[in-house]
């Protein structure tokens, strides 16, 4: 099989290897990215059940916080019922193995929020920028380094971008002391070759400065699919959500993703069963709804709008009484981005007005 777990030890300095027994890092993002479905208001209850099972399971890495990271909790994106430091304080507390990771963006997360979830025992800084802005990331990848923690950068909405920009966006991400870049498929729009070429570009660019990773949403149905190409491209770490609990249609499901890694030889070091039953027993109960590929979430993918729009999508449809379907077709349109959520207001004034 083409996935050596030697190949960890080419890592390069900056970056530590995952040890000789993992040829994939899964992080479940259902606790960050599932907050969207959830309309943020996870409960630390709900952080301790999900997180002591996906550790159980073997899951390493587990994100937690708002949504739409640090700071993320406000007007525009939708406040948490929880303090996101209380959360990650949680998360941190029940695992024993897996490691907290959390999400921030540059402008609504700040290096104190940063500086507090370090303080509170999380160990993976998440930074996440538009696609053509990993600019605006540089002194918190900076930051995050100084004061020890693992960095990721999240080039969000991969698919408006073709592989050679991101690769431009990922040597920035690098530069300033990233050590995983990730293809973002934040509309769940990528198709297959689509991210094999993206996550390619960037290995190709990066070679041993940092590593490559994939963060799939399920608006298309290819979230599994398109991880396991991203895998043969090169990346060596895969997002999911356990039960796809995430925004749109969810992400990648992270049983599936591990049963099929499983039958392909790759190795997550996550129990499969295990995982099956998280998802089934412990994830499913704290959900409002199954993330499902209804209409809406397909129409994100089809028309290439950010995930984290869908539940902003329905409350102005029926606010306006029109059609949240339509108001997604027109946010692609106009190629809104993560940050532009009030401007579905807009849309959904003007279809009011027609
Ligand atoms: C802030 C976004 O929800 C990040 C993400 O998960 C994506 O772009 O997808
Ligand atoms: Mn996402």
């Amino acid at each position: 099989m083409p996935f050596p777990a030697e190949q960890f030890g080419a890592v390069p300095k900056t970056v530590e290897p995952f040890g000789s027994t993992l040829d994939v890092r899964v992080t479940d993002s259902s606790l960050r990215d599932g907050s969207h479905a959830k309309a943020h208001q996870f409960t630390t209850e709900d952080v301790r059940k999900i997180v002591a099972a996906l550790d159980g399971a073997g899951v390493p890495v587990i994100e937690v916080a708002h949504g739409d990271g640090l700071g993320g909790s406000s007007f525009n994106y939708g406040f948490s019922r929880t303090p996101e430091q209380d959360l990650i304080r949680t998360a941190v507390a029940t695992a024993h193995n897996a490691k907290i990771a959390f999400l921030m963006l540059p402008g609504l997360g700040t290096q104190a929020d940063i500086r507090a979830a370090a303080d509170n025992g999380a160990q993976i800084c998440r930074i996440a920028t538009h696609c053509t802005e990993a600019d605006i990331a540089v002194q918190h990848f900076g930051f995050a380094r100084e004061i020890g923690l693992e960095t990721v950068g999240f080039l969000m909405m991969s698919h408006s971008q073709p592989p050679e920009v991101l690769a431009t966006q990922a040597r920035i991400m690098a530069d300033a002391g990233c050590q995983c870049v990730y293809v973002v498929d934040s509309a769940g729009a990528l198709i297959t070759k689509q991210v094999s070429d993206r996550v390619a570009a960037i290995v190709a660019e990066l070679g041993n400065d940092a590593r490559v990773g994939f963060h799939g949403h399920e608006n298309l149905g290819l979230g599994v699919a398109n991880s396991i190409l991203a895998v043969e491209a090169g990346a060596t770490q895969i997002d999911g959500s356990t039960r796809r609990l995430g925004a749109g249609a969810g992400n990648t499901p992270v049983e599936a993703f591990v049963a099929v890694a499983e039958k392909l030889g790759i190795r997550t070091g996550i129990d499969t069963l295990a995982i099956i039953d998280a998802a089934e027993d412990v994830v499913a109960p704290v959900m409002d709804r199954e993330c499902t590929l209804d209409r809406m979430s397909l129409m994100m993918g089809y028309a290439g709008v950010y995930s984290s729009f869908l539940r902003h999508a329905y409350r102005q449809a029926e606010r306006y009484g029109v059609s949240g379907a339509e108001i997604l077709l027109t946010a692609g349109r106009r190629k809104l981005v993560g940050g532009q959520e009030d401007q579905l207001i807009d849309i959904a004034v003007e279809l009011a007005a027609l």
